[in-house]
């Protein structure tokens, strides 16, 4: 496949699923999106016609289809397994956005037939690993440049989200990004979850409480504390500060010009992931377009996104017992030993 475009089908064609038939057709190379897939068949269709690619009402039928050499799977988290098992049924690689499942044990089952079928094929969307401030992170801590890191203050703010969008999400959904990151960064699993609440905001809805902030505690003795405020109002604003022994490291600001009018200076923020971290989904998705093409998997496997649900189930019981709740999970199967 080294010299060929690899044909991805593309199930899902909301609001990321279109961002990355994008940059896959008119920015990456090696790769051209070729059919997409999506229960809101209307809008699927004219999402197909924009890319020229074929559409499909089933998005099973399409991952079968000889056309289709791999597959991303960008639709809500409910139906993430279902897709993901298909390609792992037809042998195909398959990117699947983050969380990999909503529930451990649909992650597990995944991982299963992973394993079963004897070959590693799905990468999760964990992107911010891509992300070059947070690249530099891992380096100086792996480093041990500014001795061992202590604690880590995190935050994650969201200018908004819908009536959909619920408690549980606000782990779940939205800080999953962290608990996979922070995971990545200090190379080392979690011990305990716990999650409280702060005073909700009046832009909050009955089912979610904003903001929230969970704990967490790493096997080494780290502690992480993590902000998720989602209805700011106006900014997508992440943040990570890492308190090392002979230093403080934090994770940069994306730059902008800075302004000054009116008799004011500034700069303006983000108010979306999409372009908060565009770089970073161009770096995550190239790099799965030239490692499927050589038979690799390079970046977040089922079992990251099985070890991440794991841990955010576990703050969801810490949050709904209102207790600290001790995070198990199985040993890592040999399959995803490096
Ligand atoms: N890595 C990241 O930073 C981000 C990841 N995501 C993840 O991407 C996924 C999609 O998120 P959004 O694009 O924001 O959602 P969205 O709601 O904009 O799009 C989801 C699409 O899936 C379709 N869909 C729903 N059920 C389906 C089914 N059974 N079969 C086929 N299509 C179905 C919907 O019709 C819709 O077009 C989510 O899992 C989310 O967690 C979303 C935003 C950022
Ligand atoms: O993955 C994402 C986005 O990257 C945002 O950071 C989250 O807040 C959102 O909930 C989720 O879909």
């Amino acid at each position: 496949m080294a010299g060929k475009d690899l044909r991805i089908g593309v199930v899902g064609t909301g609001a990321i699923g279109r961002t990355h038939i994008e940059r896959i057709n008119n920015k990456l190379q090696g790769a051209k999106v070729v059919a997409c897939a999506d229960v809101n068949v209307d809008f699927g269709k004219s999402v197909a016609e924009k890319y020229d690619c074929k559409f499909y009402a089933d998005g099973e039928e399409m991952i079968a289809s000889d056309d289709i050499d791999a597959v991303i799977v960008t639709t809500i988290d409910p139906y993430h397994e279902q897709y993901v098992m298909a390609a792992i049924k037809a042998g195909k690689y398959v990117f699947c956005e983050k969380p990999l499942a909503p529930e451990a044990e649909a992650c597990k089952r995944i991982v299963e037939a992973e394993v079963a079928g004897g070959k590693q094929l799905v990468q999760v969307g964990f992107m911010r690993r891509y992300d070059t401030g947070y690249r530099q992170l891992k380096a100086a801590i792996e480093n041990r440049t500014y001795g061992e890191p202590l604690m880590l203050h995190c935050a994650h703010r969201n200018p908004a989200v819908d009536e959909s969008y619920d408690t549980p999400m606000a782990v779940e959904n939205s800080m999953i990004h962290e608990i996979d990151v922070l995971r990545w960064l200090l190379n080392e699993d979690y011990a305990t979850a716990e999650v409280v609440f702060a005073k909700n905001t009046r832009r909050t809805h009955a089912n979610l409480m904003d903001p929230q902030i969970m704990i967490l505690t790493t096997k080494s003795g780290v502690r992480i504390d993590v902000e998720a405020f989602v209805n700011t109002g106006h900014c997508y604003d992440i943040k990570c500060e890492v308190v090392c022994e002979d230093a403080i490291l934090n994770l940069p600001e994306p730059s902008n010009i800075e302004v000054c009018a009116n008799a004011t200076r500034g700069h303006a923020i983000h108010s979306d992931w999409s372009t908060r971290f565009v770089d970073a989904y161009n770096t995550e998705i190239q790099e799965w377009i030239d490692a499927t093409k050589e038979g690799r998997v390079d970046g977040p496997t089922a079992w990251d996104g099985y070890v991440g649900q794991v841990t955010a189930k576990a703050a969801s019981k810490a949050r709904d017992e209102k207790k600290v709740v001790e995070i198990t999970f199985d040993e890592m199967p040999e399959f995803y030993k490096k």
